[in-house]
């Protein structure tokens, strides 16, 4: 090859390699695509401590929304909108999911996370009902459990120990005394044979039988049991009905979520007083399941709709006939009546 074509090859070669480790470096925006990944990492790692911060020393914690599970505008929808949306920044709940669990509680707040103005805690914060600890770090590490949003946008916490634990209601008044509930409930019996379903799953299948856990020596409900107790949904509601208005609660049917969740959702919507923009579209019935599936964030988790035990026809029939005068009293404070069977 003549001199001055072998020079050329050559300079041809280094051009291309300098090219090459330039555009490495370089994004679209002009910054290093390592530097910004070391910035994202640095970010990340700074979002973590800043959680850590505010963790208690031990204990169960509930998740933190840091930079990770997912990216924001998968966590947050409208995150890139930005513009006139204000700050985006966590802000504490002004609508709680209080229980009760079993009847539909994480379904109903992961459809609600769909809505543009919704964005939803992850896990069960527990800040009310742990009044020793999560309750006792104070307002601050609740809100580091929160996700980001914007100020047009509600957050939203699902927490069913809210319930059932004495005393929430109050820690929950005297934190926001405006706030939204939203109780889902179903049939007791149905909650009871689900929940049942759960603690089976939970312990491997080391559990006693159904029957021995809910009916007694003498052939009655048994009431030491606290599962059993929980269906006694009146008495827990009371609580809430001392200190919190009537129309703060929204209380909705679990049962009807499952069969058809859109009118639901709309109650749901029209009660936190945001656009109606949840529609079938973003549903798929899932046959397999057996449930309505979200078209963009698909089906819950294996550990809803596990097998229901086959429960003597005699054992339900106990079960109602026991649930049925508190069905009537829940149905007195709530002004609805669900008729769930008696018999
Ligand atoms: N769309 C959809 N997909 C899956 N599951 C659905 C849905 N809608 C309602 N449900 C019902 O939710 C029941 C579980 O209730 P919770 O989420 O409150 O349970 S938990 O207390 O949080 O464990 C769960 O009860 P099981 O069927 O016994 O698992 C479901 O019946």
């Amino acid at each position: 090859m003549p001199y001055n074509s072998r020079t050329t090859v050559r300079v041809f070669i280094v051009a291309t390699i300098i090219i090459y480790i330039i555009m490495l470096f370089l994004n679209s925006d002009g910054r290093g695509i390592y530097i910004s990944q070391i910035q994202k990492k640095m970010q990340k790692i700074k979002t973590n401590i800043e959680a850590d911060q505010s963790k208690p020393e031990s204990g169960n914690e509930p998740p933190t929304v840091g930079e990770s599970g997912g990216t924001l505008e998968q966590r947050n929808p409208m995150a890139s909108v930005g513009g006139s949306r204000g700050t985006l920044k966590r802000r504490l709940p002004t609508a709680i999911i209080i229980g009760v669990g079993k009847c539909g509680t994480s379904a109903l707040i992961h459809m609600l996370s769909m809505h543009p103005q919704i964005v939803e805690a992850p896990g069960e914060v527990e800040y009310f009902s742990r009044k020793l600890t999560y309750f006792s770090y104070g307002l601050e590490w609740y809100r580091k459990r929160m996700p980001l949003s914007y100020e047009d946008q509600i957050t939203i916490e699902k927490t069913p120990q809210y319930f059932k634990i004495p005393g929430a209601s109050n820690r929950i008044f005297e934190y926001n005394a405006t706030i939204h509930l939203i109780l889902i409930v179903k049939d007791p019996v149905e909650r009871l044979i689900s929940r049942y379903a759960h603690d089976k799953n939970v312990k491997n299948g080391k559990i006693k039988p159904f029957e021995e856990l809910v009916i007694d020596s003498n052939g009655a409900v048994n009431i030491q049991d606290h599962q059993v107790m929980l269906g006694i949904y009146w008495r827990y509601l009371k609580d809430y009905l001392e200190v919190f208005q009537r129309d703060q609660i929204l209380v909705v049917d679990g049962k009807k979520l499952v069969q058809n969740p859109v009118p639901v959702i709309e109650k749901v919507e029209k009660f936190l007083k945001v656009n109606e923009s949840i529609t079938t579209s973003q549903f798929y019935f899932n046959e397999t399941k057996g449930f309505w599936c979200s078209v963009t964030f698909g089906c819950m988790g294996a550990n809803k709709g596990l097998k229901h035990e086959d429960v003597r026809p005699e054992v339900i029939s106990i079960l109602r006939k026991f649930y049925a005068p508190h069905n009537k009293e829940f149905y007195k404070l709530t002004g609805i009546n669900f008729k769930w069977p008696e018999k």
